[in-house]
């Protein structure tokens, strides 16, 4: 069993505690979301998960008693960090990086083709990624990096700039990516109804500490997002058991 285990981690950054003696756990074929309210510490959470960071603490991915390298763990920024004059075939294939040599293989040129059919992206395979739409971006990012088959998926905001159906997929996508590799992915989002439709766990982080690491069902309650968030919200459940979450108004506490 995969595990990646996150104990007492600290980021100091400009001299100010960003992410303060946080621990969690967080096992194979998992999705898990990470909230919380803007400046509350995913983004540098994730990124101290994913090295980029400096931070104090212990960070292990732990397989089956053997630890593997962090170098398993691929993080996925916000959108707009990126841009590239390549191809989108290109930007995927270069997921393979670490499997290039001045030959390419005709099975890693199949592995791209298949992914870009799975994804539905084989209209944009010549497409140069600097001309495509922020949200088809963002698809051929995470395709970039689910190509690597890193053990440990983090997603900084995938969502932010997509529409409803292609949310559905990207999320489906990292659902069934968790499942088929036995990884675990950490999703940074804010829509509190995709999260409970779509995490096994949710990490609550709040002012720099972890409020709460449960499941969405025990999240999603109206009193802990309430403090939280600081707006009156009414939790109400779909027909299908999902929680749905609607803002009210700015709380008064
Ligand atoms: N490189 C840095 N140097 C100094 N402070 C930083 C740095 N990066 C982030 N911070 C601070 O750390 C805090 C948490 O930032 P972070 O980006 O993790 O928030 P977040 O929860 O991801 O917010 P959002 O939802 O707005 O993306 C903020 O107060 C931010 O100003």
């Amino acid at each position: 069993m995969l595990e990646l285990r996150v104990k007492d981690v600290m980021v100091e950054l400009d001299k100010h505690i960003i992410i303060d003696s946080v621990s969690a756990r967080f096992t194979e074929g998992t999705v898990n979301s990470v909230i919380g309210v803007n400046g509350a510490g995913k983004t540098v959470f994730v990124k101290a998960i994913a090295n980029l960071l400096p931070h104090q603490g212990s960070i292990s991915i732990i397989d089956r008693g053997r630890e593997l390298d962090r170098k398993k763990i691929a993080y996925v920024p916000q959108m707009t960090a990126i841009n590239s004059e390549l191809t989108v075939f290109e930007m995927i294939l270069l997921g393979k990086v670490l499997h290039l040599t001045w030959r390419v293989e005709k099975e890693l040129l199949r592995e791209v083709e298949l992914l870009l059919n799975r994804m539905k992206l084989s209209q944009l395979s010549n497409k140069r990624f600097s001309t495509l739409s922020g949200g088809q971006k963002q698809m051929v990012i995470m395709a970039q990096s689910i190509i690597a088959k890193p053990k440990v998926l983090l997603l900084d905001e995938p969502t932010s700039a997509l529409d409803l159906k292609h949310q559905i997929e990207l999320l489906d996508m990292s659902k069934e990516y968790a499942e088929e590799n036995q990884a675990i992915c950490l999703v940074i989002m804010h829509d509190l109804s995709l999260v409970s439709r779509y995490s096994d766990t949710v990490v609550v982080l709040h002012k720099g500490t972890l409020f709460k690491h449960d499941l969405p069902k025990h999240v999603m309650e109206q009193n802990l997002l309430e403090q939280v968030y600081g707006v009156e919200v009414e939790v109400t459940e779909t027909k299908k058991g999902f929680k749905a979450i609607t803002p009210l108004n700015v709380s008064i506490r």
